[in-house]
Formats: C-alpha cells, sequence, structure tokens
C-alpha cells in the first residue's frame, strides 16, 4: 500500500485557559485560536490572551480570530498579542484583512441560503487571503455555534488551502475528515465542558480520530 504522509492540521479554537493551551500543544495541534468578537462568549482580553500565549510550544501556530472589529482594534491586539495568524468571520474586505502585516484566513458562511455557499470566485474577492475557513453560520451569524453544515456545498476547488469547521466533534471527525478531505480542521463547541472551557478528554479523542482518518486509506 502506498504511505500517505498528509497530515490535516488541527486548529483549537476558544481557549480562554493557559492549560488548555499547554495540553493543546503537547497534543501536537497546529495552531489555538483566541476569540476577540465582541458578541462571543469565548471573547478574551489582550492581557489573556498574551498571557496564553506564552504557553505555547514551539511551532505552535496563534490565530487571533475577529468578527467586524474596528480596525484600531485588531491592530492593537496585533501589536500586544503577536499572533502568527489572522481569522476574520465577519464583512471584511481583502484590503482591511490583509492590511495588519499578518497572514489571515477568511471564513466563508455557508449557513442560510445565500449564494456565498456556491464556488463564487472566492479567489477573486480574497487575493491575498493564505486560505480558506468554511464554517456552518449563516451570513452575518456568529460562528462558534457547534453545527454542521452540509459539506457537499464546499467549493471544489477554493483554489487556496482550507479549513473545515462548524459542529465538528471527535465523534464526527472521522468521517468530515474522509469525506471532505480538507487542509485542516477547526473545532471549538465539540471539545468543551462549557463555552471556552476545554474537556481535556476530548482534546485528545478529536486528535486521535484525525489521525486515525490521516492513516485511513479507502
Ligand atoms: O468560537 C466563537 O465563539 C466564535 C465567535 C465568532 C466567530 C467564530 C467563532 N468560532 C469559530 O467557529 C467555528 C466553528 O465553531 P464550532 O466548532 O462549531 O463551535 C470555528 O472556526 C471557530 O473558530
Amino acid at each position: 500500500m502506498k504511505p500517505n504522509f498528509f497530515r490535516t492540521r488541527i486548529k483549537f479554537c476558544g481557549l480562554t485557559r493557559a492549560g488548555d493551551v499547554r495540553l493543546a500543544s503537547e497534543l501536537g495541534v497546529d495552531a489555538v485560536g483566541f476569540v476577540f468578537s465582541h458578541q462571543s462568549k469565548r471573547r478574551v482580553e489582550p492581557e489573556e490572551a498574551r498571557a496564553m500565549r506564552t504557553a505555547l510550544a514551539p511551532f505552535v501556530d496563534s490565530v487571533a480570530l475577529f468578527r467586524n472589529n474596528p480596525q484600531e482594534e485588531v491592530r492593537e491586539i496585533v501589536r500586544h498579542v503577536r499572533p502568527t495568524l489572522l481569522q476574520f468571520h465577519g464583512d471584511e474586505d481583502d484590503s482591511f484583512c490583509r492590511g495588519f502585516g499578518v497572514p489571515y484566513i477568511k471564513a466563508v458562511a455557508m449557513g442560510g441560503d445565500d449564494g456565498q455557499a456556491t464556488a463564487k470566485p472566492l479567489r477573486a474577492r480574497y487575493p491575498n487571503a493564505a486560505g480558506f475557513l468554511f464554517d456552518s453560520h449563516s451570513p452575518g451569524g456568529e460562528g462558534g455555534s457547534g453545527k454542521t453544515f452540509d459539506w457537499s456545498r464546499i467549493p471544489s476547488d477554493p483554489g487556496k488551502p482550507w479549513l473545515l469547521a462548524g459542529g465538528l466533534t471527535p465523534e464526527n471527525v472521522f468521517d468530515a475528515v474522509i469525506v471532505t478531505r480538507p487542509w485542516g480542521v477547526d473545532v471549538s463547541s465539540g471539545i468543551e465542558l462549557s463555552p471556552g472551557l476545554k474537556d481535556g478528554d476530548r482534546m485528545r479523542h478529536f486528535v486521535e480520530e484525525v489521525r486515525r482518518a490521516d492513516c485511513h486509506h479507502e
């Protein structure tokens, strides 16, 4: 059998405790996310995110997540927290997203009946994005809902690395990876005890299931 060297990237999002950041690093996740959306139950203050960042092991990315935050606030958080990647979930356009001197990924709303779900020229709209993240919220809605969406709506060739998000859990992530073969997966609710508080056993189980899918050959 041909060996498969591909490794699905894993991002844990909405962390609020340094202990969860440490465990995520030990489990070998690729990135952790800190949420700065004002409506989120997982929002952290820049000072808290900066402290958690120091708990990260080398080679683990820190991602700052925004949803229609004012430009000056994003700038200030970038200066203070020094994330390696930005993630935008709102109506931000390419010129806004690229204006902070840090690579960014753009979340694409896959919920609702809006046309954003079909393979519109995402590349043309976000030429400077490092990648896309397909999430279950409807356009204008808040993310981190724990809901899945119809994976068959993912554009067949987004042209950049892309992450699958929305309602992923240790119980469904094996199938999700096998069916969609994403560059990476992003999870928040599915590994939680309550918003912002992660469950160590579920974190570990999630990583195991992604690795099991990576080793699975049809
Ligand atoms: O986590 C949040 O509170 C959040 C708030 C605003 C925008 C996005 C948010 N989280 C992102 O939503 C997806 C899916 O989360 P879930 O696993 O369904 O809970 C993920 O990309 C989070 O980063």
